[in-house]
């Protein structure tokens, strides 16, 4: 029997706190800041905050796209006040967003290396009712600080189609010319909330974090790493609900699921493993993601973890049906889910918006760990795809993830490396596409 209202929405943006925040990165070149702040963005995306980095280098390249390290010199009057200029205009931008497009975080992205800007900064922001998170990068790691300066060599901008070694002896005299006047956030500023992160994250110094969204950001950009390891998600092997066109339950894998559960050891070999590495397993807790993990042995270097917060979106009411019998039982509820698939929720059950919710202490883990396989389910699995690969809300609940296949995900500096695996075992097909109730179709090996 159809009930009364359709699914139930959250507002778009759920959050129980109403603080704007400027996150101020502090840190001499070369020290991962850009990094922090783009996987910072990223992270408060997914999690439905609206949050912007503005970059002072980019307004700064609009008047003086390739510099000499000389521009960097604080004796050079022209350069300081090119770089002053650089600074107000991303100042200005930042408060317009802020008060225009109702942005919420905004990351300033620039070295910040003076008590003098840094007094600036809090300043111009308090008086736009605008709070502060100071978050400073220090690094004397020779190996780290040379591994950044190479990237930056060959990713920015301000050396593009430049002779490579020439480049990294400018970008060194650059980051001299800073060390010259570079002071780090001292006791004289201990008003400021703040977060210094020495060595990426092996020290970490916290001050007056207070309210809880500033909490939420430091917890993660403590837990970033940047050693070097890969993700490898895959749905469970083809379940008996599958091959019924059934949604939700607890159904054990199919015939064809238990192939793959099998091939699933080789599988992960073929998309390489480095030698000597300790793989941890997160399956859910549903009989279909454990059968299909069990193969996947500790005497392998495998090691397993079940978590209640990687099962599968809750169908509610709609549990344990079809698409079509969905779509004539609750045919408003089947339209509203089309209309806003992510925000839609089933009658007692959950919206794509709710999984990502209960997935963050799963982000904040994998942020912390180095090898992991996740096996879990079609929706939990796009909402992880959809941290890791940017992906916006409207289109992730949407996304083709088929049974049988592998996906490797290699974060690296500046993105995130996808392969795919797919195992030579057919499987249905669960993607149902916006306007239909059909699914359900053979395909060949390895899904579609
Ligand atoms: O959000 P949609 O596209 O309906 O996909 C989620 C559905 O995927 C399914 C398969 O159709 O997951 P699962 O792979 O765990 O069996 C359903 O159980 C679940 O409701």
């Amino acid at each position: 029997m159809p009930l009364p209202l359709p699914g139930i929405y959250l507002p778009v943006n759920e959050q129980s706190d109403t603080s704007k925040i400027c996150v101020v990165m502090v840190g001499l070149p070369a020290r991962g800041k850009s990094l922090i702040a783009g996987k910072a963005m990223r992270y408060l995306g997914w999690v439905g905050i609206p949050a912007r980095v503005f970059n002072v280098g980019n307004y700064r390249r609009s008047n003086t796209p390739q510099p000499q390290a000389t521009f960097f010199d604080p004796h050079n009057e022209e350069g300081e006040r090119m770089r002053r200029a650089a600074a107000q205009a991303a100042m200005t931008d930042m408060l317009q967003w802020f008060k225009k497009d109702q942005g919420v975080v905004s990351i300033l992205d620039a070295t910040n290396s003076t008590k003098e800007r840094r007094k600036w900064i809090a300043q111009e922001c308090a008086a736009a009712g605008i709070e502060t998170l100071f978050v400073e990068s220090i690094c004397d790691d020779e190996d780290l600080i040379t591994n950044n300066i190479l990237e930056v060599k060959t990713t920015s901008p301000d050396y593009k189609g430049q002779d490579p070694e020439l480049a990294v002896s400018d970008f060194r005299k650059r980051i001299g010319n800073y060390q010259k006047v570079y002071e780090t956030i001292g006791e004289d500023e201990k008003s400021y909330p703040y977060v210094k992160l020495i060595n990426v994250g092996s020290t970490v110094i916290i001050n007056q974090i207070k309210d809880y969204l500033s909490s939420r950001l430091v917890y993660y950009i403590q837990n970033l790493h940047i050693k070097p390891r890969s993700i490898w998600l895959s749905r469970h092997g083809e379940s008996q609900y599958n091959l019924t066109g059934r949604i939700g339950g607890d159904s054990s894998i199919s015939e064809r699921g238990e192939a793959y559960a099998r091939a699933l050891p080789e599988l992960m070999r073929k998309s390489g493993i480095p030698e000597n590495t300790k793989i941890v397993i997160w399956t859910s807790t549903l009989r279909r993601t454990i059968q299909t993990a069990r193969h996947l042995k500790a005497d392998t270097g495998f090691e397993k973890l079940e978590w209640k917060a990687l099962d599968e979106l809750d169908s509610g009411v709609c549990d344990g049906l079809t698409y079509q019998e969905i779509s004539e039982q609750y045919p408003e509820d089947f339209k509203a889910r089309d209309d806003d698939k992510y925000n839609y929720r089933y009658r007692g059950g959950e919206s794509y918006r709710d999984v990502v919710i209960r997935l963050e202490p799963i982000i904040m883990e994998l942020e912390r760990s180095e090898n992991v396989i996740i096996v879990t389910h079609q929706a939990v699995l796009r909402c992880i795809y959809a941290y890791f690969m940017n992906i916006p809300q409207e289109n992730s609940p949407w996304m083709e993830v088929p049974l049988h296949t592998l996906i490797k995900l290699t974060p690296g500096a500046y993105g995130t490396d996808e392969k795919r695996f797919k195992a030579d075992i057919p499987a249905v097909s669960t993607w149902r596409g916006k306007g239909t109730s059909a699914t359900h179709q053979e395909f060949p090996a390895g899904g579609h």
